[in-house]
């Protein structure tokens, strides 16, 4: 049991699945978004980028590989991606989505949605991928990750529950955890295209998933204080039906 520590009155408790280690948090989050596809083939699914999804989709390659899940009829949505790079760069989100799953499971590339971080205008494109979200139906089921600083998507802290698909500036610790990916800090670009808080608030189910002891604070943050800006995560808890999938090193810091 996790108590949901100084947590107003209307917010709802997420469930909260802690794993052994990051292997079995992953296959666990593989298994749900598995499941849910079976049970809704047509489903439209968010799916998030980062070093922690790469396991859950290797999951889903092997499960798909194996002929336990199809996706030629799921429509996917990506949070988020960073403004100057083009689908073809290999630290895009767009490249990533391609290499970690879209390249290896049958889904139709026309229904894979990724911000364009190349779109000529970005605030016009955030309104457009808002439109794109509505007209498919709406998001069944998000994944996502958390940040160090408790961002979800490339929402920072300061971000408000009522945000929606727009063009944000990236914090320097952000730019900075995210430079392990890149050359160099100088070339992580300082600006993206994300869906708002209030754009992930409204997908019907949320996933969380947080692995390692580096998330551990943002983890219980967001668990287990008042919302507020300072922790974009924790504006969760006006959702329904979230549930954090962690493993004991992002758990290691929940008042149990
Ligand atoms: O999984 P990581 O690499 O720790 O990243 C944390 C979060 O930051 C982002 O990279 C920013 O969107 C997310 O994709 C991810 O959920």
């Amino acid at each position: 049991m996790h108590k949901p520590v100084s947590k107003s009155a209307d917010a709802h408790a997420a469930k909260v699945i802690v794993c052994a280690d990051a292997a079995a948090a992953s296959r666990t989050v593989a298994n749900m978004i598995v499941a849910a596809v079976n049970a809704n083939p047509s489903m439209v699914l968010g799916l998030a980028t980062g070093g922690t999804p790469t396991a859950t989709y290797a999951n889903i390659v092997d499960d798909y590989r194996a002929g336990k899940v199809q996706f030629k009829d799921v429509t996917s949505f990506n949070l988020d991606e960073y403004i100057g790079l083009s689908g073809t760069h290999p630290q895009s989100f767009r490249y990533f989505m391609q290499s970690e799953l879209f390249d290896h499971i049958d889904i139709d590339p026309n229904n894979t949605f990724v911000p364009d971080g190349d779109a000529r205008d970005p605030d016009a494109h955030a309104i457009q991928y808002e439109a794109q979200i509505a007209a498919s139906g709406g998001i069944d089921l998000q994944l996502l990750g958390i940040g160090h600083n408790g961002h979800i998507a490339f929402n920072e802290p300061g971000a408000s529950p009522s945000t929606r698909t727009r063009v944000v500036e990236l914090t320097p610790s952000t730019i900075e955890k995210n430079a392990r990916f890149f050359a160099s800090a100088d070339e992580v670009p300082k600006t993206a295209i994300t869906m708002g808080i209030g754009t992930i608030l409204e997908a019907k189910k949320i996933l969380l998933l947080a692995t390692g002891d580096g998330k551990a604070e943002a983890v219980r943050r967001s668990l287990q204080e008042a919302a507020s800006e300072a922790i974009p995560a924790s504006w969760l808890e006006q959702h329904p039906d979230v549930t954090f999938v962690l493993d004991e090193a992002a758990a290691s810091e929940l008042v149990r």
